[in-house]
């Protein structure tokens, strides 16, 4: 078995599993995020009183943090209410930041156990061994009411990243190239485990990025394999045990890729669909109106530092807007500590607080019809961060910095 379903099989209470089989898994971690208030709706609607075990849920005020709408401001507050009356003490409120990144911060994603949150970007999560992954309203009312959901155990690929990243390249370059030459609908309903010696090279936070983009190929889960990298990471924040599976040594996976990553230039996906991926070098020179650096993809404390590096003592192109969205509280207190905050407000970026902002085209730093915006995001679709007329190229944190710096799009790998 692959180390995925020997983890599926624990939480169903059984000793193997089989591709396509229907099992019932207990949940670890629970979470709803503020643009599913339907969640409690449907609780009640199917007779919920009381959450089943309040301890494993956790709410997230973070697509619309603080509230701009007074429709936002009343959703909120009915999540508040929510949390209060069930006894839920992981009310992640309009400080915290993004689900994704809070959760890694506080260390609540647990090798070997089960995270479900209505966000499809769950699946980051399998940066630290876990089976993340995303449901509707109705499947996170259902783990309320019981603490159990259904899944169809699903087929494994491995997509293997070999070689080392050249200077100015990164994680977010490799999984954008994967996906250009996989195809958007590559990995529907399949779970991804990602391997390759790259991955030695792969900070958490940018295995973080690899896992989280891995929806954009339509994965039901990522995976990596937790080594020295994770364990360090994991040591200073979990406060209880884990279990970590291994996968057999004669697994058949349903399809295995490798790329070879050593000769990887910077990769961008072009408007308007994640897969429709080049070289950077095919937009050179192209106007940028704003740059954006944030979300669960590409808005870690790492990469406000390789923007803080490209634009220390320099200034934002006149013409361009440089918005900066830490995913999180830590990460901004991170960033803050490290000089990067002071770096880059003298270089004139505007910080928004931590959160979603306008990576879904909701809240803060949205743009305008006839717009062009460059991303460290996972998502271009036509309207996705404002206007449907804008459009929106999606790179990494040093293709993102240094437009920011230029104005157009550059090769990054000159200004490192
Ligand atoms: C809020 C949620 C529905 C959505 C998702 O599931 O991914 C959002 O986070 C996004 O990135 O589009
Ligand atoms: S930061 Fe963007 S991708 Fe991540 S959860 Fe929020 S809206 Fe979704």
């Amino acid at each position: 078995m692959h180390a995925i379903e020997k983890l599926l099989a624990k939480k169903a209470g059984k000793t193997s599993v089989k591709t396509g089989e229907i099992i019932n898994c207990e949940i670890d971690m629970a979470g709803i995020n503020d643009l599913y208030l339907q969640t409690i709706r449907s609780f009640f609607e199917m007779g919920g009183t009381k959450v089943y075990d309040p301890s494993k849920v956790i709410m997230f005020l973070d697509h619309y943090a603080p509230a701009s709408t007074i429709t936002q401001a009343t959703n909120q507050k009915q999540f508040r209410e929510f949390c209060w009356d069930q006894g839920i003490d992981l009310l992640m409120d309009i400080d915290q930041g993004v689900c994704h990144q809070v959760l890694a911060d506080k260390g609540l994603a647990y090798p070997g156990e089960i995270v479900v949150i209505t966000d499809s970007h769950t699946t980051t999560h399998g940066a630290f061994g876990a089976f993340g992954t995303g449901v509707g309203a109705t499947d996170l009312a259902i783990i309320l009411a019981t603490g159990k959901l259904w899944f169809r155990v699903p087929e494994i690929i491995k997509i293997n990243f070999e070689g080392k990243l050249h200077k100015g390249v990164y994680a977010k370059d490799a999984i954008l190239h994967a996906i250009g030459t996989l195809g958007a609908d590559y990995a529907v309903y399949k779970a991804v485990e990602f391997g390759g010696s790259m991955l030695e090279q792969l900070s958490i936070s940018e295995r973080m990025a690899l896992c989280n983009m891995s929806t954009e190929m339509g994965a039901k889960a990522s995976y990596i394999q937790p080594d020295a990298i994770t364990m360090a990471f994991l040591e200073e924040r979990v406060t209880r045990a884990y279990e970590i599976y291994h996968t057999d040594a004669d697994f058949h996976y349903a399809d295995e890729v490798s790329f070879d990553v050593s000769a990887l230039k910077p990769q961008l996906a072009a408007p308007s669909s994640v897969d429709n991926v080049y070289d950077v070098s095919q937009f050179i020179g192209r106007h940028i109106d704003q740059a954006y650096l944030g979300s669960c993809t590409g808005g870690r404390a790492e990469d406000i530092g390789i923007a803080a590096h490209i634009l220390h003592g320099k200034k934002v192109a006149s013409r361009t807007r440089f918005v900066i969205v830490p995913a999180s509280k830590g990460v901004l207190l991170e960033a803050m500590e490290k000089g990067y905050v002071k770096t880059l407000i003298e270089a004139g970026a505007t910080f928004v607080t931590p959160g979603c902002a306008a990576c879904l085209g909701t809240h803060e730093g949205m743009i305008a019809s006839g717009e062009t915006c460059i991303t460290t995001t996972n998502r271009n679709f036509p309207g996705r961060m404002g206007d449907t007329k804008a459009e929106i190229f999606l790179g990494s944190p040093a293709a993102v910095a240094a437009a920011a710096l230029m104005g157009e799009i550059v090769d990054p790998t000159l200004y490192m």
